[in-house]
């Protein structure tokens, strides 16, 4: 229980929304906790070469893998102390309206091979999926939190709409101070990637649109919200906007269209 509470600021411990994280953290970790005192989610690592095989190009990298001290995939879309009480205020807005199922927090691992079976929503992509142990997914690949894409995804099946509350860290700098555009192009890409998954299953972008409209400050909080706004055949189209937290400024707007696979493993 003590590692729990080591995840959120000290500054909140006396607060109304640390009651909630702590209260968030007990109910969505029924995990067992490690007996000698350690954080659950404290890392251990091996190296070993594998064989990434993309598009028909294969690469050899050498690549640390992480997993909880229980052995469990660490589930990154939980509260961890690089959040900001903006960060945090905005989390537990879509945990309090997920109370009632009209939103899900989607769990997110680093490796896709972790998601296997946890999240209903999206079994229908992963099955049958070939995917290593090894590599990891492009928003998950920092060891350290807060450095880079810290995210937390709010799924709204009736809506067919995804909201991501996302910080960038300073290692998506692009100006000085800003996040690099590609990497708002990311954040967008998964956002509405996920609503295309969970309305199609198995997807690839084809195209994706965006105008930056005002920059994102590094370690700023915003809202990524995105939708499926209709389906011909095979092809999904989506729309997304990025807000600010206050929602006082438009960060980026986007269009997309996803279009569904018949198989991945054609290609
Ligand atoms: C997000 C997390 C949620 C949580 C999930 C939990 C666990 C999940 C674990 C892992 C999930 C991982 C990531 C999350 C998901 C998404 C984010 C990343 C998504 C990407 O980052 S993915 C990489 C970039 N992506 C590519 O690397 C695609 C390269 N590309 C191709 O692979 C082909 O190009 C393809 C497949 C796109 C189409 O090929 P194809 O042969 O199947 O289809 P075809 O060409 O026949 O087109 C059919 C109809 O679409 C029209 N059409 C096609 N392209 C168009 C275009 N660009 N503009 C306008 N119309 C277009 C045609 O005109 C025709 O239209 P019509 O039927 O009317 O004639």
């Amino acid at each position: 229980m003590l590692s729990q509470v080591q995840c959120v600021p000290s500054s909140l411990c006396c607060s109304f929304l640390s009651q909630l994280v702590f209260t968030r953290l007990l109910s969505e970790n029924s995990r067992p906790q490690p007996s000698n005192g350690a954080s659950r989610d404290t890392e251990v690592f091996f190296h070993g070469p594998v064989h990434l095989c993309t598009a028909g190009v294969r690469a050899a990298f050498v690549l640390s893998t992480q997993f909880s001290q229980s052995g469990q995939p660490k589930d990154y879309a939980l509260p961890n102390a690089s959040w900001s009480q903006g960060m945090l205020n905005l989390y537990n807005e879509f945990v309090e309206k997920s109370k009632d199922g009209t939103w899900k927090r989607i769990p997110s691992y680093r490796h896709s091979s972790d998601s296997r079976g946890k999240e209903s929503y999206f079994l229908q992509f992963l099955e049958g999926e070939k995917m290593s142990k090894d590599t990891r997914l492009f928003l998950r690949s920092l060891d350290e939190e807060g450095l880079g894409f810290e995210y937390v995804m709010f799924l709204n099946p009736s809506e067919k709409r995804m909201v991501t509350v996302y910080q960038p860290g300073p290692y998506l700098e692009g100006h000085p101070g800003f996040a690099h555009g590609g990497s708002t192009a990311a954040i967008i890409d998964s956002t509405i990637g996920g609503c295309a998954i969970f309305v199609a299953g198995r997807v690839m972008t084809a195209n994706l649109s965006i105008d930056f409209k005002n920059p994102i400050p590094l370690g700023s909080v915003v809202l990524v919200d995105g939708k499926v706004n209709r389906m011909e055949g095979r092809k999904v189209f989506l729309s997304c906007q990025v807000w600010s937290a206050d929602g006082q400024t438009l960060h980026a707007e986007a269009t997309a269209l996803f279009i569904q696979l018949d198989s991945l493993s054609r290609r």
